[in-house]
């Protein structure tokens, strides 16, 4: 069954239209790999999905349901959880402090539950032994495996990774990509922009790619990466 569908949407800031016509659907359980260069539009694709920002046209249906006009919050709410490409915690507050807030405001779980879903996330994410330090103060890996598990607080049917293994060392990139495996296997949807490809082929079952805010190849991993066109693009290689 579909779970997301954009239909037609577009974004212009100013003269420059950063997401131009865009339609694509993810299915139940599936994960959607996002590739494209710097700037090509990535995030903002992220943003009308999650609706941190609004389409200027076209439509954005979850789980049977035109959410369009929904916010942020609402469509938490609803099930869409994100991370931030630049980790966004509340750094005064612990590990556990942050995922509490995560599952009660936007997960809407009562105390009890949000205590409950917390201790599972540190558990899932490998953070149980950083539950009582402050957030500002972990490493690079960690607050990447925080960024993950505030959007599993809030116990998201879709999740949105943005650039998650950015910046890490090939055997952090790896334990992150072993979480997230298991994440899949529970039947979680995944959409995940990454520029680490070995990372991204390891769990993607389709990708979606964008230059200058167009498609431009979508489908089996494999074929999309042989695409002479994404080759000349992405990875500046001539057909
Ligand atoms: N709020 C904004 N106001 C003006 N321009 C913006 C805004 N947000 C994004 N842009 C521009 O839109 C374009 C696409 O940005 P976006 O962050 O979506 O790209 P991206 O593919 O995620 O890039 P990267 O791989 O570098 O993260 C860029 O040219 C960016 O400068």
């Amino acid at each position: 069954m579909t779970l997301l569908a954009l239909h037609a949407v577009s974004k212009s800031y100013g003269a420059l239209k950063v997401t131009d016509d865009i339609t694509l659907s993810v299915t139940e359980g599936e994960t959607l790999g996002i590739l494209g260069p710097n700037g090509a539009g990535k995030t903002t694709l992220f943003n009308l999905i999650s609706g941190d920002v609004r389409v200027d046209a076209g439509r954005v249906e979850y789980a049977g349901r035109d959410v369009t006009r929904l916010r942020p919050h609402q469509r938490c709410h609803a099930g869409i959880g994100r991370s931030y490409q630049v980790p966004q915690p509340f750094g005064n507050m612990s590990v556990f402090e942050n995922l509490v807030t995560a599952a009660c405001f936007g997960g809407q779980q009562t105390e009890r539950e949000a205590w409950q879903t917390a201790h599972e996330v540190l558990e899932q994410t490998g953070l149980m032994p950083h539950a009582n330090k402050p957030a500002g103060g972990l490493t690079l890996l960690d607050r990447k495996r925080l960024e993950l598990a505030r959007a599993l607080a809030t116990r998201p049917q879709l999740l949105l990774l943005d650039e998650i293994a950015g910046g890490l060392t090939e055997p952090e990139a790896a334990v992150l990509v072993g979480e997230l495996k298991r994440i899949k296997a529970r039947g979680v949807t995944m959409i995940w922009i990454e520029h680490v490809v070995h990372a991204l082929l390891s769990l993607a079952d389709r990708l979606f790619v964008i230059n200058f805010g167009q498609r431009l190849a979508e489908g089996e991993p494999r074929a999309v990466m042989n695409d002479s066109e994404v080759r000349r693009v992405y990875m500046g290689m001539e057909a």
